[in-house]
């Protein structure tokens, strides 16, 4: 998601079923009047108003229906998070001629023009169309009922489903190779590309719900619970991998370059394990690697980051920290002697587990 995408995705959340500018919005198409509405003020603004009147009043749904019964805009000095001032009704919009603008009708080619010059969003309400636009950064964006942007959500929602299962099949089987120090680049590549695929179809469906807005719990519920962890462990991969230091910079850049690529990109492995590996392991998607135990220990329960860090900065790999006996591991900053015999166990139980999973 670029800057823009976040902008626009702070205003539709700002016009999301369930917020106020949303009721007065919807009260002005149930009335069938427009109305034109910038959602800011400052001097570029103020240089665009022409005519009307200088107010100093709360918005409110009720409010924003009565001013727009008028003619010409109304400008709202907004807070950011769907409240704030209205301070100019009826005006006449003036932005500047020489902006050019798509867009057809003089309310919409006034909406558009005027957010092109402020910066500012600027929504127009057609009266003949019965339609809520948004205008920001060159850019429109129908508002839509929440019954069309549910059914999208829910195709997107059975996706992510679909792709979170693949992960788990994908991760379990990296766990069970790491116990046995069997791993190759592909299986790495493998498992960051499903990691990948599943941030970009969460990504997608947490745009809807902003969209949403008060209609969107559910979805959110049902994604959050998908996606339970998923962000730790896919870091946890990458710094498991990422060369040669597996430092948090490293993983940084790893993690951006994943993200970065598109989606044919994204399909070819040897352009995925190119971000882990940066090309230094030679061999290609064959070549073993070691994990450095980061994702193991992260998945043992109380287990402080800090202490992790300090694990894989002693030992170096997750085949030693297998080896290690309880006092091997009380030689570490943080570990009580019941903490190392926690880890102990703990590493003892995960390697079954995975190696069961596996081959039952
Ligand atoms: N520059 C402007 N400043 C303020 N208000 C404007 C401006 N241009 C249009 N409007 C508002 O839009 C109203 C409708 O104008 P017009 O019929 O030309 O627009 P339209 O683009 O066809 O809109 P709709 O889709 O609502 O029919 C005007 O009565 C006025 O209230």
């Amino acid at each position: 998601m670029d800057g823009d995408d976040d902008r626009l995705r702070q205003v539709l959340a700002l016009v999301a079923p369930g917020t106020q500018l949303r009721d007065g919005l919807e009260r002005i198409l149930r009335g069938r009047t427009g109305a034109l509405i910038v959602l800011g003020f400052d001097e570029v603004v103020a240089s665009m108003c022409t005519g009307g009147f200088v107010l100093d009043v709360d918005f409110s749904a009720t409010r924003l229906r009565e001013l727009a019964k008028m003619d010409g805009a109304i400008v709202i000095d907004t807070d950011g998070r769907g409240s704030g001032t209205v301070v100019r009704a009826g005006v006449q919009l003036v932005p500047d001629p020489r902006i050019a603008t798509p867009e057809s009708g003089t309310r919409h080619r006034t909406a558009d023009k005027a957010s092109r010059q402020c910066g500012f969003p600027v929504i127009s309400v057609s009266q003949s169309m019965s339609l809520i636009a948004v205008y920001l950064d060159g850019r429109r964006h129908v508002l839509e009922d929440s019954g069309a942007i549910l059914a999208r959500a829910n195709q997107a929602l059975a996706t992510l489903e679909r792709y979170a299962s693949r992960l788990d099949e994908v991760t379990g089987n990296l766990s069970a190779l790491e116990i046995e120090d069997l791993v190759t680049v592909r299986d790495v590549a493998t498992v960051l590309q499903r990691a990948e695929m599943v941030r970009r179809i969460s990504d997608e469906v947490r745009g809807y719900v902003v969209e949403l807005g008060t209609d969107g719990r559910l979805v959110e519920l049902q994604m959050d619970e998908l996606i339970a962890g998923f962000e730790t462990e896919l870091s946890s991969v990458v710094h498991d991998y990422v060369g040669p230091d597996g430092s948090s910079g490293e993983a940084g850049a790893a993690l951006a370059g994943l993200a970065a690529l598109d989606s044919s990109e994204l399909l070819s492995l040897e352009a995925v394990a190119r971000q882990v590996t940066g090309g230094r392991v030679e061999g290609g998607l064959d070549a073993t690697v070691s994990p450095r135990g980061y994702r193991m220990l992260r998945r043992l329960p109380r287990l402080p980051d800090v202490v992790v860090h300090r694990l894989v900065d002693r030992f170096g790999s997750l085949q030693k920290l297998l080896a290690a006996g309880v006092e091997d591991l009380q030689q570490v900053d943080g570990l009580t002697l019941s903490r190392a015999r926690g880890v102990r166990e703990g590493l003892s139980r995960l390697a079954e587990t995975s190696i069961l999973e596996r081959y039952v």
